[in-house]
């Protein structure tokens, strides 16, 4: 008989500073050291099973130094789908049928080991895949994922937990939290290591079995979580992970009559064909899937005449440029009070045209390289339309060069026009837009930047005026999910602030909280009858 257990309270992980002569900082550069003087298997993993994908070859990259492969990858084709599909379906009675409790435990296990050996291992793969300092890989790869992971536990048995207040007389009403009938396809991005392990991982818990497919450029970190994943006793078939870009996957996977649902973290564009492909299969489904997106964002910061300057400088360093503005989060339009700009613009370009850019195995540096030739691209011909652009100002930064990796310079451009596509572009990469406005202006400015961009996925508001925070908190209500008042808008805590938006941004059902864990359940209500009727007549026919 299962006993109804208590699973050790969640904790945030502390941050590990990284400082110079911290053991942390010495464990990190080894490992460092160890995975650069090693080429790394990058094959999928199907029913317990290591196997290299049959598609084509993907070669796995430093950004920062894009002559150095990690590895090489061999994409996953339409049978390699077929087959994790299969051992999803193959996996699935055993895995719903085995206690939560034994689930929790492979999770929470999960967690101990990242917070413990395997934390420098999963660091050291993120700094070199996806060219993240130090600092930014503890915070996503150790310390977010650990809390999602423990959260989650403590989110699902509260669901569990979750049943009818009422019973009329001689009734028992219970709630069966199933989960879904079919796998979930769980689809990851480059940026955060976190929702790598996080998105398949979610549904898992909740029973579901997975097919996961990881972001090519991601591939070296995810690997190692799928390796800590088998480590921590995850069952074979529980979590298939398939390496690629993923357009078989998808042609075997959104066709397939077993697909439950779709747990997604990426770019608009992605979700939306994801989304629009499944509406047009939809009378093929067993089920109707669920879709969970958290998607791109044009984030905001808006200071009122009131802001403290350094404030404000501080939040657009950060919330712009740390991991080069790759964080769906990421500050990329600011609108600064005339009077405000006066005291701090020129120490903002001053500090930003002094942030230290480079290879992130050097611990000197605040941020690495854009993640691809692509995004590197990208921006540069964003910066060189800025330069060209009547209105635009390119005041800090704007040089690339990807001559060994791929580095973008964070950059400042300084825009007339708040209707410019300078502040509703998604570029994700270290271009921050300023818009400086007459003082007088601050509610107009508001009003605008509300629906200036089609997202609405994190902003913030920097003043000391508390009816201007009241006012625009108000004004702002559904320009943000996640809204911060005297702070940068990137950071979120598991547990602290559920992360994820509405409008293009996603589904919103927040990452790492309880909403998100619902999703992945399909209720049964059962109703027992302890002294059942045995006369269909009623009292009034007497
Ligand atoms: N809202 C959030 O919580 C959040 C968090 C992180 C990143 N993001 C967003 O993610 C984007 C950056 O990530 P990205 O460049 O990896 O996004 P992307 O959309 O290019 O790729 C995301 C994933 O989708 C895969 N993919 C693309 N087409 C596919 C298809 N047809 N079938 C199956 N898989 C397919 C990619 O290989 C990758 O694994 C940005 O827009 C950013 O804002 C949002
Ligand atoms: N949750 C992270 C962003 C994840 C998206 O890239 C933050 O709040 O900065």
């Amino acid at each position: 008989m299962d006993a109804i257990t208590l699973p050790p309270a969640p904790v945030n992980e502390p941050n590990l500073t990284y400082a110079p002569g911290t053991p942390e900082r010495d464990a990190l550069a080894a490992e460092i050291d160890r995975q650069l003087a090693t080429e790394h298997p990058m094959d999928a993993y199907i029913g317990g099973e290591w196997v290299a994908g049959g598609g084509a070859e993907i070669a796995v990259v430093q950004p920062h130094d894009h002559a150095h492969t990690l590895g090489v990858l061999k994409g996953a084709t339409q049978a390699d789908a077929q087959r994790a599909i299969d051992a999803a379906t193959d996996a699935a009675p055993d895995w719903r049928a085995m206690p939560f409790d034994e689930r929790c435990a492979i999770i929470l296990k999960a967690a101990e080991l990242l917070a413990g050996p395997w934390r420098q291992r999963l660091n050291a793969a993120t700094v070199l895949g996806q060219s993240k300092t130090a600092f930014q890989a503890e915070i996503d790869a150790a310390c977010e994922l650990i809390d999602f992971w423990r959260f989650n536990v403590h989110y699902a048995r509260q669901i569990l937990a979750e049943q009818p207040i009422a019973n009329s007389p001689g009734i028992w009403n219970r709630t069966d939290h199933r989960p879904l009938e079919g796998f979930v396809y769980a689809i990851t991005p480059f940026n955060f290591t976190a929702i790598a392990g996080n998105l398949p991982t979610a549904p898992a818990l909740m029973g579901n079995t997975v097919v996961w497919k990881p972001s090519p450029s991601q591939q070296h970190s995810a690997s190692v979580i799928m390796q800590l994943l088998v480590e921590a006793g995850m069952p074979p078939g529980v979590i298939n992970m398939l390496p690629g870009h993923g357009i078989p996957v998808s042609e075997v996977a959104l066709a397939h009559p077993d697909l439950a649902g779709i747990h997604f973290t990426g770019s608009t564009p992605t979700f939306q064909h994801l989304w629009q492909t499944v509406g047009s299969n939809l009378p093929s489904y067993k089920t109707y899937p669920r879709l969970v997106g958290e998607t791109g964002g044009k984030d905001f910061v808006i200071a009122h005449p009131s802001a403290d300057p350094a404030v404000v400088t501080t939040a657009l360093i950060r919330g712009a440029f740390e991991y080069s503005g790759q964080k769906c989060s990421a500050a990329s339009r600011a609108y600064v009070p005339r009077s405000v700009w006066e005291r701090m613009g020129d120490d903002l370009i001053a500090k930003t045209d002094a942030l230290s850019m480079g290879n992130p195995t050097d611990f000197s540096h605040f941020l690495g390289a854009v993640i691809d030739d692509r995004a590197f691209k990208k921006h540069t011909a964003a910066i060189e339309r800025a330069k060209a652009t009547p209105g635009l100002q390119v005041v800090a930064g704007g040089t690339t060069d990807d001559s060994v990796g791929w580095f973008v310079r964070p950059t400042i451009v300084v825009g007339e026009d708040p209707a410019d596509e300078v502040f509703s572009t998604e570029y994700f990469g270290p271009i921050l837009s300023v818009h400086v406005y007459d003082d007088a202006d601050f509610e107009k400015v508001v009003l605008q930047a509300e629906s200036a961009s089609p997202y609405a996925l994190t902003g913030a508001v920097i003043a000391q005026d508390r009816e201007a925070i009241a006012w625009a908190r108000t004004a702002l209500r559904f320009a943000a999910g996640n809204f911060y008042i005297n702070d940068k808008p990137t950071g979120a805590v598991v547990g602290q602030q559920p992360f994820g938006g509405g409008r293009a941004s996603g589904t919103n059902d927040k990452a790492g909280a309880a909403s998100n864990l619902l999703r992945w359940t399909s209720p049964r209500s059962i109703k027992e009858t302890l002294s059942p009727p045995t006369d269909h007549t009623y009292p009034y026919m007497g």
